[in-house]
């Protein structure tokens, strides 16, 4: 038989690619001779890149860009194997954690590196650059980023804004440019993938959610959210485009909806990204079945989610899926009546701790009990 294992990460308990690597070993336990295809999938947060270059998705490249706070740093980009597609995380340059506690002020920080890390990429002559998001010590909209590939940001009196753009200038910039953004993206697919779904401002926005882990105060917050609210106006104004509302417009500070405006991406599920990385299409067709899973299962906002992605995916081409859960939450048949083929709950008898401790180790079991199953119902 065939097996594609295509999990999410157990968060707390178990990364993807372990947790492919344990169903893989779980399918083989159950039938020595099966084929297994790993798809392990990741959010656009900080090692977003790791997990695609572990996966085999792509191979990593060493590029010179700058962190949060214009120290020059060296990152990675990934490149795929037929030169065409290169992955960008922007927490390679922009993350929170390039930063000592006492640097982090959104205010002052920048995603100017995650531009100059979209310029390397495109000086590897891509078509299609997937940029993950998330992780971010910033709170620009994107701005250093469109900065340093062309965008041009004006104050309230017309003059150009020279210097490197940060999250407490958003208030200043009254007008833009974007017709010297670099050629080379024409005609380059951008696909961005953010860890969250929150819009650019407001209670869910950017600022309010995320800026006090970045280190704004209260006072810092509400100075950012209206530097956002600003820009975006002056996009709407300028570029008729409106991201408020967008969802992942405000996940890494807003770099969602600037990358929307400013470079024509698009915002999609990293699941969906991920999978036509892996080519899952590909693997699923003459598949028998796949194992997907994640920690916790419930029928909420069952929209995006990866287990889902995957099993609506699979179905598409009359494979079924089986999930393998650390828990359930909320109404878990909700994702069956969805399309997901079913579930099975890792150790429904041991404690949550025990069971997380040992996600891996049980994820093993799990899939050879459903594989087993299977094959006796065939
Ligand atoms: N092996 C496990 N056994 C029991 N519970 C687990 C296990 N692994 C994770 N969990 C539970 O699942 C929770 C995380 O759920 P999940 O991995 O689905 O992430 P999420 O953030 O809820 O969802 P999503 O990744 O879809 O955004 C953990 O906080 C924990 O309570
Ligand atoms: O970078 C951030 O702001 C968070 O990870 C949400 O995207």
């Amino acid at each position: 038989m065939k097996v594609v294992v295509a999990p999410d990460s157990y968060k707390d308990a178990c990364a993807a690619v372990a947790a492919a690597e344990a169903m893989a070993a779980g399918v083989r336990a159950a039938d020595a001779g099966a084929a297994v295809v790993l798809c392990p999938i990741a959010d656009g947060g900080e090692g977003f890149l790791a997990s695609l270059v572990r996966a085999g998705y792509v191979e990593a490249r060493s590029v010179a860009t700058v962190d949060a706070r214009m120290r020059e740093r060296s990152a990675e980009i990934g490149v795929s194997g037929d030169g065409q597609t290169a992955v960008v995380e922007l927490a390679q340059a922009a993350g929170l954690e390039h930063l000592a506690r006492e640097e982090r002020d959104p205010l002052c920080t920048s995603t100017r590196g995650v531009g100059l890390m979209i310029r390397a990429a495109l000086e590897q002559g891509v078509t299609e650059v997937v940029l993950g998001i998330g992780g971010s010590a910033t709170n620009d909209l994107g701005c250093g980023c469109a900065q340093a590939l062309g965008v041009r940001f004006f104050d309230p009196d017309g003059r150009v804004i020279e210097d490197v753009i940060r999250g407490g200038d958003l208030k200043q910039i009254a007008g833009l440019d974007v017709s010297g953004l670099d050629e080379r993206l024409r005609g380059v697919r951008i696909r961005v993938a953010c860890d969250v779904t929150n819009p650019l401002y407001g209670p869910e926005g950017a600022a309010a959610v995320f800026g006090p882990q970045k280190g704004a105060s209260p006072a810092a917050v509400a100075e950012l959210d209206e530097g956002l609210r600003n820009v975006a106006g002056v996009i709407e104004r300028e570029l008729g485009r409106s991201i408020a509302s967008l969802p992942g417009s405000g996940a890494a500070g807003g770099m969602g909806g600037g990358a929307v405006a400013f470079l024509g991406a698009e915002l999609v599920s990293g699941a969906d990204l991920v999978l036509d990385l892996a080519g899952f299409d590909d693997a699923v067709a003459d598949a028998d079945l796949v194992l997907t899973g994640e920690g916790k299962l419930d029928g909420q906002s069952l929209g995006g989610k990866a287990v889902m992605v995957v099993a609506r995916r699979a179905r598409a081409q009359r494979v079924p899926t089986v999930a393998l859960v650390g828990c359930v939450g909320d109404r878990p048949e909700a994702a069956v009546d969805a399309g997901l083929g079913g579930y099975e709950i890792l150790a429904p008898g041991l404690s949550a701790s025990e069971s997380m401790a040992r996600t891996a180790e049980l994820l093993v079991d799990a899939a050879a009990r459903v594989v087993s199953r299977f094959l006796k119902q065939r």
